[in-house]
């Protein structure tokens, strides 16, 4: 094996640019490590493994992939077994929330970090299979001393993207090995099999998550088209494309000529803008028929068996565990599998005065959730809203806990109630309680744990009893671990957490645009309908502003309308010209530019982005 000193040397005459005959993606990750996240090739630092309740947090995030990747990820560690072959399911972040190895090896396959919960961002490890095909999307090997860091250099690891229907990349599967052999090639049939399994769990995945539209399976010889087809294209009721198989139809869309593998561009597009058939056309394929009747050709000619399977559930048939639903419950989604399994949750939870921990990125529609979740539940109290972030630090204590008469210099001589108090007997909504003071998070403590709350300047305290529904946009296991936040109060308004997607993993995209849209109609008497460009630039854009964005990208839409027609010169000019809105979400120094573009004016650029005036204060805070 090689020293780790020529190692060190190696990679220090790459960075002087010399030349090396090691892989484009692994030259392209050394360079990576040395100039973006500023690694030094001498420190050699041992795998990271994340703490119980982070790891906890991933899994539950990643529980319905974890349950589709398994059945996978058994079939090939079968395929391999006697090998020493190590088999991790890392996500989006690099975190491995699933994992299967030989137990014997165990202690050595934790130290190397071939274990659950260790993390294989690149940032973290350096070069390593998991993080080189996080940052390029593509399948990788990366072999023993192509690894950057010294203490990685004798494993060898090869890893394959998994993609969502909508072409985000969600997880990356890994195989390794703690020794192997010397020569790279000794991992092509590695390679060849993460990345059939990751084809193969990309189609599950599919097939779970689009059970009210229509799926089309592709190959390109008719033996594999029921059984292992190249890829799979869900599309809905009127022939629009709604998710697909990222990796199999990226090749295949390069046998079709057509450049840019983002499959994104495709969502939301009509079949028949690329192959030569109609949404009719699609019971003709299904199952039964002749496999040399079931083909189809797209627009430059190539040939494709076909092979089409009708939706499981109908539309009517999808409304009915909804009308199981509480009314407040109802309408958060029109099929999402995740919503759908969330709004079960809630309507469980919602009668029990169980506290509730709602997570989701900005405009997700987290108060929209905790609203739903009071009106469901059935008190005559009221509901509170608090958001931590947008009270000014001084005011949070006497917004709250509310002040005795004279209890400081320029109060109201009557004194007032608190915050709290108001939620007596309903619900406490604490919004983006990671930025409450510590001080303060002791305070609410007590309140919570011993159902009193004393005003500021009050001698006695006075009892209350309320549910607190709390959210956060940041990961408070994380908080707790950097001391920003107290663990005893985590542990108790976190009782059970709810994950609201963000607007582009929802596979529910299309109907709730027409909800949304029926909805606006409905208070300006109008009815409205979107053109086939105008829907596709809505299901292509990314929307950092989630359904806050959504649907004030659609109100302006619909004022800008002519007879109710929406074209794409009513959306907003940053989808309407195709391409990414500078957002909230980006990084900090967009978002400055961004003010600056609106003269410095805060609530404009909300406006504009369709984001809280609280989460612009909040990123700029963040940056100071
Ligand atoms: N299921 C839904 N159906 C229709 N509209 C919704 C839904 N969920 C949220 N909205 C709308 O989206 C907007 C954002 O929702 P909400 O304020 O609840 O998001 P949030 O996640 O709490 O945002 P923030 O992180 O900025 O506090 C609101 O205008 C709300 O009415």
């Amino acid at each position: 094996m090689v020293s780790t000193l020529s190692h060190i040397r190696e990679i220090e005459r790459v960075a002087m640019g010399a030349m090396s005959p090691r892989d484009a993606p692994v030259i392209q990750s050394w360079l990576r490590c040395l100039n973006d996240y500023k690694l030094d090739p001498a420190t050699a630092q041992e795998a990271y493994i994340v703490p119980e309740a982070t790891l906890r947090e991933h899994r539950e995030q990643a529980e319905e992939l974890i349950r589709i990747g398994r059945s996978g990820l058994e079939a090939l560690f079968n395929q391999v077994a006697g090998q020493h072959y190590v088999l991790l399911l890392s996500d989006a972040r690099g975190v491995t929330v699933d994992f299967m190895g030989d137990p014997t090896f165990d202690n050595l396959l934790r130290k190397a970090g071939l274990y659950l919960g260790s993390e294989w961002s690149e940032n973290r490890a350096g070069t390593c299979a998991v993080g080189a095909c996080i940052v390029s999307g593509e399948p990788v090997i990366i072999h023993q001393d192509d690894h950057f860091d010294t203490s990685h250099i004798g494993l060898t690891c090869t890893a394959a993207p998994v993609f969502d229907t909508l072409g985000d990349l969600t997880a990356v599967l890994d195989i390794s090995q703690l020794r192997s052999p010397t020569a790279k090639a000794s991992q092509q049939l590695a390679l060849h099999l993460v990345a059939s399994t990751a084809r193969r769990i990309e189609l599950a995945n599919l097939m779970t998550r689009t059970r009210n539209d229509w799926v089309l399976r592709l190959a390109r010889s008719p033996e594999f088209l029921d059984v292992d087809p190249d890829a799979a294209i869900a599309l809905d009721g009127s022939g629009r494309i709604t998710g697909m198989t990222h990796g199999g139809f990226g090749s295949l869309a390069r046998a079709m000529n057509m450049k840019g593998l983002s499959t994104r561009r495709f969502i939301g597009q009509s079949i028949s803008d690329f192959f030569d058939i109609e949404v009719d056309d699609l019971p003709r394929l299904m199952r039964g028929r002749p496999n040399g009747e079931r083909l189809l050709r797209a627009k430059n000619g190539l040939a494709l068996f076909a092979s089409a399977i009708a939706p499981v559930v109908s539309f009517r048939g999808a409304e009915e565990p909804a009308a199981r639903l509480p009314r407040a419950l109802r309408d958060l989604s029109f099929g999402d599998p995740a919503m759908e399994k969330l709004q079960a949750r809630a309507a469980k939870l919602a009668a029990r005065e169980i506290p509730i921990l709602i997570r989701g990125e900005t405009g997700t529609g987290k108060e929209y959730l905790a609203r739903a979740i009071h009106e469901s539940c059935g008190s005559s109290g009221n509901f509170v809203p608090v958001n931590c972030a947008a009270i000014p630090e001084h005011l949070i204590e006497s917004e709250l806990f509310g002040y005795a008469p004279g209890a400081f210099t320029g109060a109201n001589q009557k004194g007032k109630r608190g915050l709290i108090e108001e939620a007596n007997g309903g619900t406490l909504f604490l919004d983006e309680i990671g930025d409450m003071p510590l001080a303060l998070q002791s305070r609410l403590l007590r309140v919570l744990s011993e159902n009193e709350v004393q005003a500021v300047g009050a001698l006695k305290a006075r009892p209350v009893r309320m549910r607190v529904l709390s959210a956060s946009h940041r990961d408070l296991a994380e908080l707790v671990a950097e001391g920003r936040f107290r663990q005893d109060l985590y542990f108790r308004l976190n009782a059970v957490t709810l994950a609201l997607p963000a607007l582009r993993e929802r596979r529910d995209m299309a109907r709730l645009v027409d909800h949304l849209l029926r909805r606006i109609g409905d208070e300006n008497q109008e009815n409205y309908r979107l053109d086939g460009a105008a829907r596709a630039a809505l299901m292509r854009y990314d929307w950092p502003g989630n359904l806050r964005e959504l649907s004030n990208a659609l109100r302006v839409a619909a004022a800008l309308s002519d007879r109710g027609i929406i074209d794409v010169d009513c959306l907003p000019d940053y989808l309407s010209a195709g391409r990414k809105g500078q957002h909230a979400s980006g990084g900090e120094d967009d978002l400055r530019r961004a003010l600056g573009e609106c003269g410095n004016n805060v609530s404009a650029l909300a406006r504009k982005l369709g984001v809280n005036r609280s989460t612009i204060h909040r990123r700029l805070r963040r940056r100071e």
